[in-house]
């Protein structure tokens, strides 16, 4: 045993430490400034898979979906798909439902065994695709977003068809504005404070081809904060009581989405879990006494906390120029920090060195001036092309915002366990590029 195998966190030649919020839970330095994921070294991998490749490791996703459950034992947990489509990583997350959103994403779900009634249909536009497939796969339950959707769902759905209707609670979750959706004035749900949520439930109520299942809301993505969880469960189930004080029928789900936050860098703090699962729940008991309901189903979706801090990408240094270092992959395999500002680390991996660290920029191949993956992260000074870089928490929306720009192939997914490597999602060929291409 190697002395880096028995303080695996911990650098022999200088090299930072692992920090443990942002890297998968089998990670370990390695000889030779290696690190190895799931027991395989990620130097050995990229010469085998070729770079960009993005690293998944099975343990992580496995370790996170058993915290949920342990957090959270009485309530359903859907996927939320959008966050990582890919067939291996929902077979993965066995007995877990799928929250989807388009005809594609009831497909994978449908090919990777979720059975129908654990799928549930979002999106604030479903098309007669989305729905035809929605009601083909028998989908549990549809989580109407509008009035006309609900019209639509009254004409064309199967009898008995269950489904939920989307609030807008009105609570500010402090995200990125791109990421809020819970507040008013945005496109997704009906609004719960101008009685729109409200009618909407008596407007389904009234068809009788169709069952209300429950209330939906999802406030918006990397939500910090457990207060706004609390909030919504208060503002959710006071309309679980409207609905019954107007209507007469108590709902009997409540499912109050994802957005649980993870960090990207060193310093940023961990969702408390733990805490939000004793708070929503505590909330919901109190709020549901009050109101003299019965406790709903609690139904969640979580997607980046998931599936993020599992990824890894590994890239390679092309060149560097004054503070950029620019890499293989870019804006086209990580759109993130293009879109939302969103800000990484990284580490060199795979060769010791004493230099000192100096902030740089990882730049991406793309042609715009504003890809750039990565800034202010220090690396070593003598950091050169040929190096290979990692970049953690690269499992959620990486994949599933990827693009073809430049005609770029999408790079591959690898889950790692146990010492072997196992191809998810396999590079994108030129051939893929130019199939659709008839002219
Ligand atoms: C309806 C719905 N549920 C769940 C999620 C998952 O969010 P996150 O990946 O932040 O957990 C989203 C995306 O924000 C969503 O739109
Ligand atoms: N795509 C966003 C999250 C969107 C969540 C989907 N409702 C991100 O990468 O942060």
């Amino acid at each position: 045993m190697t002395l880096a195998e028995v303080l695996p966190s911990v650098g022999l030649a200088g090299e930072p430490p692992l920090d443990p919020g942002l890297w998968p839970v089998t990670t370990r330095i390695a000889d030779g400034g290696d690190l190895t994921c799931g027991g395989v070294s990620l130097v050995r991998l990229a010469a085998r898979f070729g770079t960009p490749v993005q690293v998944f490791d099975e343990a992580e996703i496995r370790r996170r979906a058993a915290l949920l459950r342990t957090a959270f034992p009485d309530a359903e947990i859907a996927f939320a798909t959008k966050a990582l489509p890919v067939r291996g990583i929902l077979r993965r997350l066995d007995g877990f439902s799928a929250d989807v959103c388009s005809a594609g994403e009831i497909a994978l779900a449908r090919s990777a065994g979720v059975p129908g009634e654990r799928i549930l249909v979002h999106g604030n536009v479903k098309t007669p695709e989305d729905l035809k497939a929605a009601f083909a796969a028998h989908a549990g339950r549809i989580v109407a977003d509008s009035a006309d959707e609900i019209d639509q769902l009254a004409a064309l759905a199967p009898a008995g068809q269950r489904v939920l209707v989307r609030v807008t609670p009105g609570v500010d979750a402090h995200t990125h504005h791109a990421l809020a959706t819970a507040v008013e004035g945005q496109k997704f749900g009906l609004s719960l404070a101008s009685g729109a949520a409200l009618d909407a439930v008596g407007h389904l109520l009234a068809q009788p081809g169709l069952r209300a299942a429950g209330l939906h809301c999802h406030l918006g993505s990397q939500v910090r904060g457990t207060s706004a969880y609390e909030e919504a469960a208060r503002r959710m189930v006071g309309l679980l009581a409207q609905v019954r004080d107007r209507h007469g029928v108590t709902l009997d789900q409540l499912d109050l989405g994802g957005g649980f936050t993870v960090p990207y860098r060193p310093g940023e703090g961990a969702f408390d879990l733990t805490g939000a699962a004793r708070r929503v729940l505590g909330t919901l008991r109190r709020e549901c006494d009050r109101h003299r309901l019965p406790v709903p189903r609690l139904v969640l979706e979580p997607g980046r906390w998931l599936v993020a801090t599992a990824g890894i990408t590994l890239y390679r240094v092309a060149a560097v120029k004054g503070g950029f270092v620019a890499v293989d992959g870019g804006m086209s395999d990580n759109p993130r920090p293009a879109l939302y500002g969103a800000r990484y680390t990284a580490r060199l991996v795979g060769r010791h060195t004493k230099a000192p660290r100096r902030p740089v920029t990882i730049a991406g191949r793309h042609c715009e001036a504003g890809d750039l993956l990565a800034e202010d992260v220090p690396l070593p000074a003598d950091v050169r092309a040929g190096d290979l870089l990692a970049v953690p928490v690269s499992g959620a929306y990486h994949h599933a915002l990827a693009s073809n720009y430049n005609l770029v192939g999408r790079p591959p997914l690898i889950a790692v366990a146990d010492g072997a490597a196992r191809v998810l999602v396999r590079r994108e060929t030129e051939e893929d590029l130019l199939r659709r291409d008839l002219g």
